[in-house]
């Protein structure tokens, strides 16, 4: 199990000018600082997907940099199957996969050679890491454009990719940021096939989205995070029965208190 454990984070802002900015009723600003997340504890078991929903600048992208380790919390614990990895982070990080909002992979590689670099960067041999791009490729349906130069990839290109360098040194957990944002519905359609895969090969998922469809169709469990704090957690049918509605949107709204355009 990955959990995260009373997480707080604050960031501190440059200026009185940028607390403004940010919103001047925004509780989360205080002063210099603004305290993008509060106590927050979440967790997520193998072969289980579960999603994080919030309104934009709810904490999502924040909350997961912290359980990647690549953000660090002011406090708080991350824990993998019980014990706390602060000791141990560099195996924590081989435990786990991230798909952040960037793709971080080489404009002048192909695809192919980009897995080929992170493959043996995660320190798979070569025959090993030739039978998992291999399988990635079909997987992700990326054979007709993998030898490609990246940077002539579309959107849903790039993600694909992006996806199987977060997954090729066979993580327990994968966290992804959005995964499916901004692509069309084919590309989307892979990659909800390929958490599917992931959750029947035991692999545990936490991902952030706004696509209340890719929820009812994969989460086992949801999280509700609104301005950095956790408003629900628990199961779609628990979630409906708490709000009373049988229409999963009037019941994700109820559990965001800021109204949206
Ligand atoms: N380095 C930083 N300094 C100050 N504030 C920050 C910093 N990074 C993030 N924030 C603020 O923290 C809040 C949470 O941002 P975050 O990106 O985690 O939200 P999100 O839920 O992922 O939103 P979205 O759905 O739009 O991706 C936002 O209000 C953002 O402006």
């Amino acid at each position: 199990m990955l959990e995260l454990d009373n997480i707080n984070k604050r960031f501190r802002l440059k200026d009185a000018k940028q607390s403004n900015q940010l919103c001047a009723d925004d509780p989360r600003v205080s002063g210099r600082f603004f305290y993008a997340l509060k106590n927050v504890s979440i967790n997520c078991k193998a072969a289980e997907v579960v999603a994080l929903l919030g309104a934009n600048g709810a904490g999502k992208t924040t909350l997961l940099r912290v359980l990647s380790t690549a953000l660090a919390a002011d406090s708080g614990q991350i824990k993998l199957n019980g014990q706390e990895i602060k000791q141990n982070k560099l195996k924590y990080r081989k435990s786990i996969g991230f798909l952040s909002g960037t793709t971080g992979l080489y404009a002048r590689l192909s695809g192919y050679e980009n897995l080929q670099y992170f493959s043996n960067l995660y320190g798979l041999d070569k025959a090993q890491g030739k039978v998992r791009i291999d399988t990635l490729i079909k997987k992700l349906n990326m054979q007709d454009f993998i030898h490609r130069r990246f940077d002539d990839y579309s959107t849903g290109m790039k993600q694909k990719v992006a996806i199987a360098r977060a997954v090729l040194h066979n993580p327990d957990f994968v966290i992804l940021d959005e995964p499916t944002t901004g692509l069309d519905i084919r590309a989307r359609e892979v990659i909800l096939n390929f958490i599917e895969t992931l959750k029947n090969e035991g692999v545990g998922v936490i991902f952030s989205t706004h696509d209340l469809a890719e929820v009812e169709r994969l989460c086992q469990r949801i999280y509700i995070v609104e301005q950095g704090q956790v408003r629900f957690s628990g199961d779609i049918q628990q979630l409906m029965q708490h709000s009373q509605s049988d229409s999963l949107f009037d019941a994700v709204l109820q559990h965001m208190e800021v109204a949206h355009d």
